[in-house]
């Protein structure tokens, strides 16, 4: 068996596990993820959790006899919200923090990059992040739509080494296990493709969305961008021993890219840069040699017209030195090149830190 090795984990938790049988929030089998979440940050890891079961904890505070509307799914998540918070919240010593975030959350780079800076900062503050979709505002064309692509995108936001998708199930069978008792478990996907697609299939109950595709699609997300994804059943705390272990009770796709490779590729070849930026001598030998960020007191000039969030290339005397995503746009930038990073705030009026391009989001060139 592979030894499990991680850094930086998204762990996703399924509705069956928040609120079992559709009735509010249980604590029977959060105990054992809450007991290896904190043992992985008590060895230094990071964790970042995203939690279904809001519409699950909600539903039973919102009686009804038909088939849920939306608004009515919508009002059984902003109850159930809290309720899934508080009950997380009272296995730990350390803070909760709450994000809700859209479809369109991610894909806005402004918001992307704030929800970027805050994960960072969370987990420099030793608090644990508590991602869902933000359920009453988004529907349909506008929602990701289920937890699983929801976290994918957030281990891709957060840089994370690993998915963790704690489901009902032991982990993907060569069919529905609900439905033929004598589907196999398949302990490794070394590539997830249409052959592991055809083996998924629906929800297993009525709590669930998405089923065993929607883990596969993240599972291909993660694993093409350098992110191991194991699907393990956390119904069963003796998986949680195991991990803790170095050992998975599940199925573990491996990565198809290293990270630092898939990264390092997205941002040097997939995106376009949108500006320049100039730097001195000073910062080019703190980006070569010393692995820093880059900091507004380096810059000499900002070419071009860029947004937060754009890929933009740092170069000295002409020479392309790095390439990296601007925290500021080019005319905040221009306002603040030359200054020291503590001006940052009285001169724009907010700061996102001491850099204007992050080092864990520069490559060089
Ligand atoms: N090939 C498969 N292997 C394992 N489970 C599968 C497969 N195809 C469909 N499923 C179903 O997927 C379900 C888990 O997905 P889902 O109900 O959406 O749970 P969750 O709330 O954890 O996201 C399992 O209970 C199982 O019935
Ligand atoms: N955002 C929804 C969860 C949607 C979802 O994907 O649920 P699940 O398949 O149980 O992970 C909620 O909190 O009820």
């Amino acid at each position: 068996m592979h030894q499990f090795e991680w850094q930086r984990a998204v762990i996703k938790v399924g509705s069956a596990l928040i609120a079992p049988d559709g009735q509010q929030c249980s604590a029977r089998y959060l105990l054992a993820i809450a007991r290896f979440i904190t043992a992985s940050k008590e060895q230094g890891k990071e964790v970042i959790l995203v939690s279904s079961g809001s519409v699950a904890a909600g539903r039973s505070s919102v009686p009804i006899h038909h088939p849920p509307s939306i608004a009515e799914k919508q009002a059984m998540a902003s109850i159930g919200q809290m309720q899934m918070m508080a009950n997380w919240s009272r296995f730990f010593d350390f803070p909760c923090a709450q994000l809700l975030l859209t479809y369109d959350d991610l894909h806005s780079r402004t918001r992307y990059v704030n929800i970027k800076n805050t994960l960072r900062e969370l987990l420099n503050h030793q608090a644990l992040p508590i991602v869902n979709e933000n359920d009453t505002v988004a529907v349909n064309e506008l929602k990701v739509g289920d937890n699983d692509n929801l976290a994918a995108y957030t281990a891709l936001i957060a840089q994370a080494d690993t998915l963790i998708i704690c489901s009902d199930v032991d982990g993907l069978y060569d069919q529905d296990p609900r439905k033929n008792p004598h589907a196999n478990l398949i302990p490794e996907v070394t590539c997830v493709d249409e052959s592991i697609f055809a083996l998924a299939g629906g929800a297993g109950t009525k709590l669930g969305t998405g089923g065993m595709h929607t883990k596969l699609q993240a599972a291909q997300k993660c694993t093409q961008s350098g992110i191991q994804t194991l699907i393990v059943n956390g119904q069963k705390g003796a998986v949680f021993d195991h991990l803790l272990e170095g050992k998975v009770l599940g199925t573990r796709f491996t990565p198809v890219a290293s990270r630092e490779n898939a990264r390092r590729q997205w941002l040097k070849h997939t995106l376009k840069s949108g500006g320049k930026i100039v730097i001195d001598s000073g910062a080019k030998t703190a980006i070569l040699s010393k692995g820093a960020s880059l900091l507004p007191s380096g810059i000499v000039d900002v070419i071009g017209q860029f947004n937060s969030g754009d890929a933009v290339t740092i170069e000295y005397q002409n020479n392309a030195l790095a390439k990296g995503l601007a925290l500021y746009n080019s005319s905040d930038l221009n306002n603040i090149k030359g200054m020291r990073s503590c001006k940052i705030e009285s001169i724009l009026g907010y700061t996102f830190g001491e850099a204007v391009v992050h080092r864990d989001d520069m490559v060089l060139l």
